[in-house]
């Protein structure tokens, strides 16, 4: 599923026919029914649709934070459930970047302690350059010695969205992180992000319920009893909302919306 005129690279992450159960008996439930999703390097995807339709699980058993009950999920080469819990550790600190709703900082440290931790944790020296680039883009420069608590929430999730870039992870995973934003402060997460990936060649997968946060992404994938049922390249928050009316209006919009991901190669 590679973007027209995307260059022939490997996608940052992948997924092949990702199934995921809970539950057994009554309580069973297909959270993933055989999803295959590419995520092309330097690009920003949105995942959208309904409440309970698998988004979070699938951003999970793409980053490893999950694992699934059959298929194969892999961040670049790597095919996830050939690695141990320690590997799976190692891989999701080098090369995963995490950004979640409540920001997740920590208290006791100033802005740019936060910021490097998880290099500090890694023992690994952070590239100066590439570190003073992503300060520079969220623009937080001269608060870099405040502790969370002195800064407002827009301020801290880009201290979190810089957290998870300042190791040049090989991709992003943002779980609704404008959810406990106001609009302004979401404005400019969703900028920094968008921002990190045009000018910073990174990738970035976002959860999200809000349409005007998916029309910051190069393109919404539609996700509907588990799986991908469309595709959007070129999102405006116009588009996703009317697309996202077309398929909770009714189970019949939903053989349509299938066909339409058919065509698009979705699927
Ligand atoms: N740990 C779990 N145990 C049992 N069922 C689960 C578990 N996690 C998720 N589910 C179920 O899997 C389905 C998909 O859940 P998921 O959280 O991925 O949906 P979502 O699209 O992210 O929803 P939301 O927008 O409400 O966050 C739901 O039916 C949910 O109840």
């Amino acid at each position: 599923m590679s973007l027209p005129g995307s260059p022939a690279t490997p996608p940052a992450a992948r997924g092949r026919s990702l199934t995921k159960i809970f539950g057994e008996g009554d309580t069973r439930v297909v959270a993933l029914d055989g999803v295959d999703v590419d995520f092309p390097r330097g690009r920003f995807t949105a995942i959208m649709g309904p409440s309970g339709s698998g988004k979070s699980t699938l951003m999970h058993c793409m980053a490893g934070l999950d694992s699934v009950t059959s298929g194969q999920a892999y961040i670049g080469d790597v095919d996830l459930s050939t690695l141990d819990d320690k590997a799976l550790t190692v891989l999701r600190r080098d090369r995963v970047g995490f950004v979640f709703q409540a920001f997740n900082l920590l208290p006791t440290l100033t802005a740019q302690e936060n910021i490097t931790l998880p290099m500090d944790i890694a023992g690994r020296k952070p590239d100066r350059a590439w570190l003073d680039t992503v300060i520079d883009t969220i623009g937080l420069r001269d608060r870099l010695a405040h502790r969370p608590s002195e800064l407002s929430g827009g301020q801290q999730q880009r201290v979190a969205c810089a957290r998870a870039l300042a190791g040049r992870p090989d991709i992003v995973f943002a779980d609704e992180p404008t959810g406990n934003l106001d609009s302004r402060s979401g404005a400019d997460v969703l900028d920094f992000l968008r921002r990190s990936v045009r000018e910073m060649g990174q990738t970035v997968v976002m959860v999200t319920h809000d349409p005007k946060a998916a029309g910051y992404a190069d393109r919404v994938l539609f996700l509907a009893d588990g799986r991908i049922v469309d595709e959007m390249l070129e999102p405006t928050a116009e588009r996703v909302l009317e697309r996202l009316k077309a398929l909770d209006s009714d189970d019949g919009a939903r053989p349509a919306a299938t066909d339409a991901a058919s065509r698009a190669g979705v699927r």
